[in-house]
């Protein structure tokens, strides 16, 4: 459904866009129907760039990202971006910032009864957002007419997640939309997500959050500094993990049963880079130029030679 390749950013930044920061390298991955696809790295890492670039708020310097077979470059125009926005959609982290405060929370529907569904009289619409609005476990009666204010971060990020259902979407592009719930809410959102994937929704899933991702994720895409460094399936990548960097991403989530001096005996301490050799390198690739080799089913890692990666 989603298919990114040979992707890369490049901000232009400093005084008059003098300078330039490669943000995101040579990114490949997909995501299919009913499929969802941890994108898991630190901050900085490339995450929002890469989201942004699928959500089309960006333009990618390199590479080619297709969305059911075409092209979004070739998305030009309001007729064609309209068509696209109805089946991608993004939430994003903070659900607040969304809201304007001075509206009620639910015109966020209207807008998108204006833009796309002008002729829906009142009565269907209005059954439909309930609809919406029960699929993602709140109660029609309790959200609709209030401020921004009245809200929880957890119902106005749900809000959101409906106004996108409304748009009948295949892809959500979730980007860090956990980050800023408490504990309880999280979990729901979570369970939601994992209910619009029963639904088949595709769903990228930006998260720097290992347990969100592994918890959540049928796929996982360890980025560092802006390149892939590993990925597969989440089971497969979470219990083997082969790139150093993701085996210390993952030694360092506390863990109940393991003291941290154990975790880090286990993992060889910051020597551990040392200590493999790199798969790609190993079979004669050049360090750091042979990208993603496969070291098992569906499970690809990247450079990891001194230097490189
Ligand atoms: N508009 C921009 N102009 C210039 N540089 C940018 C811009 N947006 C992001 N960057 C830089 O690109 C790199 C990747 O940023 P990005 O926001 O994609 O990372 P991230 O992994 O999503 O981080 P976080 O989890 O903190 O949001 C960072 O070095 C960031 O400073």
């Amino acid at each position: 459904m989603l298919q990114l390749q040979g992707v890369g950013k490049t901000y232009r930044i400093g005084a008059f866009g003098g300078q330039s920061l490669q943000a995101v390298h040579d990114v490949g991955f997909g995501v299919g129907a009913g499929e969802v696809v941890s994108l898991i790295g630190e901050s900085g890492s490339g995450k929002s760039t890469i989201g942004k670039m699928v959500l089309r708020l960006i333009p990618a310097s390199r590479g080619r990202i297709t969305f059911e077979d075409g092209d979004i470059a070739g998305v030009r125009g309001h007729a064609r971006s309209k068509e696209y926005y109805r089946r991608v959609q993004g939430v994003f982290q903070d659900p607040f910032s969304c809201f304007n405060p001075i509206f009620k929370a639910d015109r966020v529907f209207e807008l998108v009864r204006a833009e796309y569904f002008p002729a829906s009289a009142a009565a269907p619409w209005r059954a439909k957002v309930e609809e919406a609005l029960t699929t993602v476990g709140l109660d029609p009666g309790q959200v609709l007419g209030k401020y921004p204010h009245q809200l929880s971060g957890g119902q106005l990020q749900r809000l959101l997640i409906a106004r996108a259902l409304l748009l009948d979407i295949r892809l959500l592009v979730a980007d860090e939309i956990i980050s800023m719930l408490d504990a309880s809410t999280r979990i729901d959102v979570l369970n939601l997500l994992g209910d619009l994937k029963a639904r088949g929704l595709g769903i990228l899933f930006i998260t720097h959050d290992l347990s969100l991702g592994n918890y959540i994720s049928d796929t996982a895409v360890i980025l560092r500094r802006g390149r892939i460094v590993e990925s597969g399936a989440t089971s497969e990548v979470f219990a083997s993990p082969v790139h150093p960097y993701t085996r210390r991403l993952l030694a360092s989530v506390p863990q109940l049963h393991t003291s941290w001096e154990q975790a880090e005996a286990e993992l060889g301490g910051d020597g551990a880079e040392g200590e493999r050799t790199c798969p790609g390198c190993g079979d004669g690739g050049r360090p750091g130029e042979h990208g993603l080799v496969d070291v098992g089913d569906r499970h690809a890692v990247g450079c990891f030679a001194t230097g490189a990666g």
